[in-house]
């Protein structure tokens, strides 16, 4: 009974991801046009409080995500905690960008039957897409089943035509029982997606691909984002082997204000790390291990900054089916249990494709940290 409920949320949350996956490629698309090039994306982007942006497609995101299950799984007892709100998308001055999220929402939901999904009778109204994203305002905790979403996560990479994911993750009790990572601009290597990402070889590379897994499956799984629909195949996905540092790749955020570049350099050094660090946006970091692009993912931000869940949730399950490790700084699994925050998070988070590494890197903190100025 417990296998089979999850078996159908599973399946809806890839599906899912897929269409809201193509809803930000068509926005990201509309972003590049020349007629964008204003500085708020022909008024597709918006700053926050934070100063950091957001775009029709998170809003997009997060109503149809929100839309869809609630018509799968009903409204009653559907706990949703995710990244956006409305307040500024509500004011009287944002009806443009309601507008253009109406419509960016509404074209993906026309095609949402190619994905297996339900699809509204009529076209959602400014209302429904309020409703639906609102809706979105859990905020978790120790007990019951709540969704967690970042709608895209790496606005930033988003903005700037490069890396962005889509993270839809399920806690129950505090623990992650499944994770999907839209990941549209991520590149895969075509043999990949037929015998494991991380086999090498020459051949044509594809971009974008969804990635998901089950707790306790000890199976992550990968498939190609296709236009206008839902594929038929997935690969089995594979953490690297590699375990000796002088090969392996280690990657961080691209922005210095939300992990100290120099710390990590620091650490990696320190265990013989001499490859130059894989710097990308978002939680395409999480995906690079769980496919054997990279074997190390660290990410130490300033004291004062609490993680938030929907940043971790859906990549660690599904690194940690890959065969991968995450931890704190301090070697312990991260805590989904307290809310929106990964409270109680010891100094930064490390995600690793086997154990050797992972040792090592926790070793190498111990020893470093003293000195450190964090
Ligand atoms: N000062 C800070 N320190 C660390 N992380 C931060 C931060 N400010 C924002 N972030 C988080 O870092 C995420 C981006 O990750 P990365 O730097 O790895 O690309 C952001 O996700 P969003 O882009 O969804 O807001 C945000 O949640
Ligand atoms: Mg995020």
């Amino acid at each position: 009974m417990e296998v089979e409920s999850l078996a159908r949320e599973m399946e809806t949350a890839v599906r899912v991801v897929h269409l809201a996956s193509s809803l930000c490629v068509k926005v990201q698309e509309k972003l590049r046009l020349p007629s964008s090039t204003n500085g708020n994306g022909g008024g597709h982007v918006k700053s926050k409080d934070d100063d950091s942006p957001v775009t029709v497609a998170d809003w997009g995101v997060q109503a149809i995500v929100s839309w869809v299950l609630a018509e799968v799984f009903g409204t009653q007892n559907l706990s949703i905690v995710a990244e956006e709100d409305t307040d500024s998308l509500s004011k009287s001055e944002s009806l443009g960008l309601l507008d253009s999220v109406s419509n960016a929402v509404n074209e993906a939901l026309s095609e949402a039957h190619k994905y297996g999904l339900p699809k509204p009778d009529k076209p959602l109204g400014s209302h429904d897409i309020l409703k639906a994203i609102g809706r979105c305002n859990s905020t978790g905790g120790p007990k019951g089943r709540h969704w967690v979403l970042d709608p895209v996560d790496g606005t930033l990479g988003f903005v700037r035509g490069d890396q962005y994911a889509v993270a839809l993750a399920l806690i129950e009790d505090g623990k992650v029982l499944l994770g999907v990572l839209g990941c549209p601009n991520y590149p895969v290597k075509k043999e990949g997606l037929r015998n494991g990402c991380n086999q090498s070889g020459a051949g044509s590379v594809s971009k974008g691909c969804v990635m998901y897994a089950k707790r306790g499956s000890g199976q992550a799984w990968m498939q190609p984002l296709i236009p206008g629909g839902y594929p038929e195949s997935a690969t089995l996905l594979k953490a690297s082997k590699v375990d000796d540092p002088v090969l392996a790749t280690v990657c961080e955020p691209v922005e210095r204000a939300n992990s100290n570049h120099l710390f990590t350099a620091g650490l990696a050094n320190s265990m013989g790390v001499r490859n130059q660090p894989m710097r990308v946006y978002s939680m395409v970091k999480y995906a690079a291990i769980a496919c054997g692009d990279a074997e190390v993912f660290m990410k130490f931000a300033q004291s004062s900054y609490k993680e938030k869940i929907w940043d971790h949730a859906a990549g660690v399950v599904i690194v940690e089916e890959a065969g991968g490790v995450v931890s704190d700084a301090g070697g312990r699994k991260l805590d989904f249990s307290k809310g929106v925050y990964l409270e109680g998070l010891d100094r930064g988070i490390i995600a690793c494709s086997n154990t050797v590494l992972h040792d090592k890197i926790i070793g190498a903190v111990y020893a470093s940290w003293e000195s450190s100025s964090l």
